[in-house]
Parts: C-alpha cells; structure tokens; sequence
C-alpha cells in the first residue's frame, strides 16, 4: 500500500525519486487511494443495497440483475485501475495476480452476464453477485481505513476470514453461470468466427468458454493461496518472501 509521508517505506516506485519529490507523490498517491476506495466502497454498498430493496419489494431474483446492471458495470469495470495502481507501484500487489482478478470479473460482467440475456435470471449470476458484493465492501473499507490508520478489528479479520468460505462460493457462482450460457453461445454462434472469412481465421467462443472454465483449474488456486499467504501475514504477523512477477 502507498505508505505515509512520515514512514517513507513500502513504495519502490516513489522512494527512488529524489526526497521533495517523493514527499509529494507519497501524498498524492494516498489522497487518489482513500477517494479511489471510499468510491468503491460507496458502489458496491449501493449495489448491496439495491439488491437487498429489490428482493424485499419483489420477492423474487428474476429482473435483479437487470436492475442493478448499470452500477454493477461501473464498478467492476473501474477496478481496472487496480491494475494500473500495481503497475505504477503505488500498491504493492502483484500485476499478475490482480489482473488475473480483474480480467475474471470484467469477462464475467461483459462478455457472460451482460451479453447472453438469457442467463441473467440463474440463480448462479445472484450468488457471484452477492459474493462480490460483500467482499468488495469489506475489502475497500478495510483499504480505506487503513489508509486512514484507524482500521477496526473486525474489518481486518472479515477482510481476511471471509474469503475462505466466498472466493471457493464466489468461482461456483461464475463457473454455474458459463456453464449455463454454453447452449445459448452455442445455439447461437455468438463472438464467433466461421471459416471461410476474409481473415482466413477461426474462433469459436463456445469452445473458449471451455477452455476458460478449464484455467480457473490452475489460476483459481493461486488466487486462494495467495490470500491465505496475505492472511498468515496480516493476521499472524508471518514475515512472506514473495516471488517478483
Ligand atoms: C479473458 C478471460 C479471463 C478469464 C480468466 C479465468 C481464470 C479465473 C480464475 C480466477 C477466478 C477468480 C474468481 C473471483 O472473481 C471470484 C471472487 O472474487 S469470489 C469473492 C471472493 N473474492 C475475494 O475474496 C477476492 C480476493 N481477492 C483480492 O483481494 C484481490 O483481488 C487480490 C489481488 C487477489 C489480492 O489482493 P492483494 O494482494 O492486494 O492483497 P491485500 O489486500 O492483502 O493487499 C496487499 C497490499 O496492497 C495494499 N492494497 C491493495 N489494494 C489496495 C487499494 N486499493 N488501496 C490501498 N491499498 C491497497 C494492501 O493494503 C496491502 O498493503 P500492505 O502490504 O502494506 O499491507
């Protein structure tokens, strides 16, 4: 995370800029972080109260992601900054890891719940969604306050507990929901390139939804371990040697 300008420590990107410098980007760097992730937390708890409202007035998941559609989008597509912010080294994540985070989100919203309608109303789209949600909230808030040194207790601990049991829930969630879309894509032909085209290329997004479901097998994992690793860290005070990109 971007440090204050009192400790100077932890951002390899800032400390090797000249001390005048440093001190302001140091500053600049944090104030961008609180607004970034109090907006964050903002969003996802209005999602979370949109979808609360929605299931009290209707009784029902069917339309909820369609009602919530428009910020989920904008959220989720916003946390593409995460990547930017790792790249530029004012967080000190992993690239690798974050994109890979990132990029599974983006696909799910974009290229799976937002362009195949038919599977908008599984109940597998409202778990991820509600996954999402309550992790998200927790983690902005828990950057947030931290960044403001006065992080609660409990927000440490559910930052660092609750993924145990949401991310394995969470990536159910996301594969029942592709799983789902399968005879639609391939019903379809949808994203989809025959031969012959003038390209002389073909790509049938059917089978690369497959393939796609297939890497959560190796990626999925290294997510998990990476958490339980930040974990042993946060929780237990375990000193971590991490490997670069
Ligand atoms: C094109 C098709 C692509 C298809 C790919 C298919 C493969 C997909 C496989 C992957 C499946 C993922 C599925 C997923 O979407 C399912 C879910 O999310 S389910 C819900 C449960 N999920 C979670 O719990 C998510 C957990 N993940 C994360 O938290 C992050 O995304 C992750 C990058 C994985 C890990 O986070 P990080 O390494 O950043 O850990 P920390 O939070 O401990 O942070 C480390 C330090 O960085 C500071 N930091 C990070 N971000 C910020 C920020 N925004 N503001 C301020 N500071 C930040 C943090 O404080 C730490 O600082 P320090 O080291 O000083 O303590």
């Amino acid at each position: 995370m971007a440090s204050s300008e009192e400790d100077g420590g932890g951002n390899g990107a800032v400390e090797e800029k000249e001390n005048g410098k440093k001190r302001r980007l140091g500053a600049l760097a944090t104030a961008w972080l609180i607004f970034y992730n109090v907006a964050m937390t903002a969003g996802w708890l209005v999602l979370g109260i949109a979808m609360v409202r929605f299931y009290i007035q209707k009784g029902t998941h069917r339309g909820l992601f369609r009602s919530v559609q428009k910020t989920l989008k904008f959220f989720q597509t916003f946390a593409l900054l995460e990547v930017v912010h790792c790249a530029v080294g004012i967080v000190r994540t992993s690239v690798l890891v974050t994109g890979v985070q990132v990029s599974s989100r983006i696909f799910m919203v974009w290229f799976i719940a937002h362009s195949i309608k038919q599977i908008q109303n599984e109940e597998s789209v409202i778990l991820f969604l509600v996954v999402w949600t309550v992790t998200e909230i927790t983690r902005y808030s828990f950057y947030t306050f931290n960044l403001l040194n006065h992080l609660p207790y409990f927000i440490k601990w559910a930052r660092y507990n609750f993924f145990i049991i949401l991310y394995p829930v969470g990536v159910a969630g996301e594969l029942l929901t592709i799983y789902a879309a399968l005879p639609y894509v391939k019903k379809t032909g949808m994203f989809s390139l025959r031969l012959p085209n003038k390209y002389n290329v073909s790509f049938d997004y059917y089978y690369f939804l497959i393939i796609v479901m297939f890497s959560y097998v190796p990626l999925f994992p290294q997510l998990y371990f990476h958490m339980l690793r930040q974990r042993r860290r946060v929780l237990h005070g375990e000193v971590i040697v991490e490997k670069d990109d």
